[in-house]
Formats: C-alpha cells, sequence, structure tokens
C-alpha cells in the first residue's frame, strides 16, 4: 500500500464543519420533535442476506460488505428506511403502534465517483400512520417548515408519483432492461432518444403519445393535473390524479403551496415507492438535499402490513448548500476564558483553571515561555505574572485579589454585556 493511500477515502469532519453540521441536525431535531417525531437508531451492522432479499432496495454492488469471524457477511447499514421498517415488521402485532420516528443515522453506499462519499449522514423521518393524502401533506409540509427553519428561501419541493408511471410501463410489455432504459430517459426528459426507443418498440399509438407527453409533464402543481387528465389513459391514472388535487388542496392550508411543483416523470433511485414521492431542490444547487415518498408494499416482503412515508435530508449536503447561500450564523468561539501563566504562578493559575471549569466556563490554559504562544481567540484573558495577575476583557485589564475576585470580575462583566 502506498503511504498516501491512507490518507484517501477519508470522511473527517473539522472542527469549523462540526459545528455547521451541529448547529444544522439541532435546527432540524427541533422541528422533527415539533410534529411529534421521536428519535430511533438501527444497527450499523445488518444481515446482507435481508438486502439482498427485498426488491426495491440498495444494489448489491453499492453496499460495503464485512465478513465476520464466522464467515457470514454483514452489510454497513445502506439505507435507514428499510431496518426500521423491519423493526417495525418484527414487533408484536399486539403492541401499541410505534409513534412517528425520526433519526440521524450515517448511511454507506458505495460509489463509483471517485469525488463521492461512501458515508453519508441522512437526517430523516418515518410514519407509519395510514395511508391517507393527509399525512401524506403533513409530511411534506414538514420538509418544506424544516427547509425554511434552516434558513432557505427560495426551494421547491418537486412531487411525483411512482405509481403512475409503473402503471404505465406494465400497460406497455417491456422487458426490464427496455423499462429502465425509458425510465432514465424520462427522467432527463431526453425527447429524442425516447422518440427513438418508442420507434424500435411496437406500442399503440394512443399510449406513444402519451409516453411522448410525459417528460413535459412538469411545473406549476395544478397546470400539470389539468394536463395530465386531459390524456390520462384509464381510470387508475384519473384517480391518482385526483389525490393529488386533494393533496395540494390540503398542502394550502399549511400555506406551502408555493414552494411544491409538480413532476409526474419525477423517479427515485429507490424502488420501493408505491405512491407519492418527492425530492427537494434548493436555488443554485444541481443535487436534491432531501428525498422521500410512500412506500405502502415495503413491509409486504418483511410479512406485514405497515402503510408508510418518509424522507430523508442528505445532511453533508446540506451543509454545502447552506454554505452557498451563505446561512451558518457566523461561529462563535468554543473558548470562554484563555489563562496565560508564567511558570512561577503554574499552582495558581491551575487551581483557578479548575474553579473556572467547575462554574461551567470553557479555559483555556496555557503556560508562557520564550516562544511567542497563540492562544485561541476569547473574549476574557486571565494572567498569571511574576508580580500581577490580571484579566483582560475587551480592552479592558483589572487587577484581582484572588480567585474569587476573579470569578466576580468575570461575572460582573457577563452581566455587563
Ligand atoms: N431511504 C431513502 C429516503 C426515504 C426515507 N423514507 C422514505 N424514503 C433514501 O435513502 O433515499
Amino acid at each position: 500500500m502506498m503511504y498516501q493511500d491512507i490518507f484517501d477515502n477519508t470522511n473527517d469532519t473539522s472542527v469549523v464543519d462540526f459545528s455547521k453540521k451541529s448547529y444544522l441536525l439541532k435546527t432540524i431535531k427541533r422541528r422533527f420533535l415539533t410534529y411529534g417525531y421521536r428519535q430511533i437508531q438501527t444497527s450499523t451492522l445488518e444481515q446482507y442476506d435481508l438486502y439482498q432479499s427485498i426488491t426495491g432496495t440498495v444494489h448489491p454492488d453499492k453496499m460495503i460488505k464485512v465478513i465476520d469471524p464466522s464467515g457470514k457477511i454483514l452489510v454497513l447499514r445502506p439505507d435507514v428506511t428499510i431496518p426500521i421498517t423491519r423493526m417495525l415488521a418484527s414487533l408484536n402485532q399486539v403492541q401499541s403502534p410505534e409513534q412517528p420516528l425520526f433519526y440521524i443515522s450515517e448511511v454507506f453506499r458505495h460509489s463509483s465517483d471517485q469525488q463521492a462519499k461512501n458515508e453519508q449522514t441522512q437526517a430523516g423521518i418515518e410514519n407509519f400512520g395510514p395511508s391517507t393524502v393527509e399525512l401524506d401533506a403533513e409530511v411534506i409540509a414538514l420538509a418544506i417548515h424544516t427547509l425554511r427553519d434552516l434558513g432557505f428561501d427560495s426551494f421547491k419541493l418537486e412531487i411525483g408519483q411512482a405509481s403512475f408511471f409503473r402503471e404505465l410501463l406494465e400497460l406497455l410489455n417491456l422487458t426490464k432492461a427496455e423499462k429502465s432504459e425509458l425510465q432514465l430517459l424520462i427522467q432527463a426528459k431526453n425527447i429524442s432518444e425516447i422518440n427513438r426507443l418508442l420507434g424500435d418498440l411496437t406500442i399503440q399509438d394512443e399510449l406513444s403519445t402519451f409516453i411522448q407527453q410525459v417528460p413535459f409533464l412538469y411545473g406549476n402543481f395544478m397546470e400539470v393535473i389539468n394536463r395530465a387528465e386531459e390524456i390520462a389513459l384509464n381510470e387508475q391514472m384519473k384517480d391518482k390524479l385526483k389525490k393529488l388535487k386533494k393533496l395540494y388542496e390540503i398542502l394550502q392550508f399549511y400555506e406551502v403551496e408555493n414552494d411544491v411543483s409538480l413532476d409526474l416523470g419525477l423517479i427515485n433511485h429507490m424502488d420501493y415507492y408505491s405512491d407519492i414521492i418527492f425530492q427537494g431542490f434548493v436555488e443554485n444547487v444541481g443535487k436534491p438535499v432531501l428525498m422521500g415518498g410512500r412506500y405502502d408494499q415495503l413491509a409486504d416482503q418483511l410479512n406485514a402490513t405497515i402503510p408508510a412515508i418518509g424522507f430523508a435530508f442528505d445532511v453533508d449536503f446540506l451543509v454545502e448548500a447552506m454554505d452557498q447561500h451563505n446561512l451558518f450564523p457566523e461561529v462563535k468561539t468554543d473558548i470562554d476564558i484563555v489563562l496565560l501563566y508564567e511558570k512561577t504562578r503554574q499552582r495558581d493559575a491551575i487551581k483557578s483553571a479548575s474553579m473556572l471549569r467547575y462554574q461551567g466556563y470553557r479555559v483555556y490554559t496555557e503556560q508562557l515561555t520564550a516562544k511567542e504562544c497563540n492562544p485561541p481567540a476569547s473574549t476574557s484573558l486571565v494572567r498569571y505574572e511574576n508580580d500581577q495577575q490580571l484579566l483582560e476583557h475587551v480592552n479592558r485589564s483589572t487587577s484581582f485579589t484572588d480567585q474569587n475576585d476573579l470569578l466576580r470580575l468575570i461575572r460582573q462583566r457577563e452581566e455587563d454585556v
């Protein structure tokens, strides 16, 4: 191994980035709590078999595998929605239903992109309540409310319908490869390639015309619904549109309707979604900062019937987006008091530092030497010199007699501020 390799592919967080991330997580957490969500955590190591047996999960090549001493294959948590569903599915039916849940967890997904990290922090919610438009609307309102709390003023939550498109694909009788090609082309709104693919396939004209329209079915929520209603192919599609209309109506009660748009060609990277899906975009940032949707059938694969909806923020990506939009408050210094001392005053200095720490102050100490010392920034500086002891606070220097006097002065100045 090259020495340089040891430094590659790490995911360390510096002091400044950590404080930004903590600020962001605190804000998100506070908002999740106000909607009645409670925090949980799932295991970091999961059974590989669980993920392999479920359809719609992370691709096996993307999972990071670990082999335990008995030879069993485990994976580092590649997703949080699946293990939470597993947790709920394993609960005794007699138990009362879980509250809505939230998490702040690392997920591990291998990416072929050299720049992308294998480890991301997600802050998300999962709500195992009834499969209703009311709950869908509340979850969307929560996502928007959180983005507003973080300070974003121009963002969009793009809403789509996973089953709308899936049912369309069913009507087409395509092979798996053709289906995913068409899906990707529609998502990329690549009209010329869609036409080429449709030309190669034998499909009824009516269906072909409809598919050509799907990439254009995005934009203003009600406008898209009206356009889609005109070309809807069957009753199921009409029902889906009716449900979306109802959703929009409720979003108006939450006063978030201007922050949503509709994209009937939207596809999320996870295949477990069964109904509405959504992605959150902030201005000038190309990738979505949050993804989610309803996944009513995921628990079926674990022998349980648990409709659910959820979403997750990509926290690291959100930090970048907030940086770009200058949304972090100025980082305050983490040190309250810097205490510098000459060797002869070491005893007094350490005793004062201990006293101040017991009082809850964050104290940094350093011995004054011939070398220039470089203490961190702080509002108060205490100096124990050979012949005097001083408190310097915002350009004012006062001598103090003993520990009690020092504490009194520090408190007094805090009150003055
Ligand atoms: N687990 C999904 C996000 C999500 C949470 N709940 C529903 N969807 C993801 O990683 O993209």
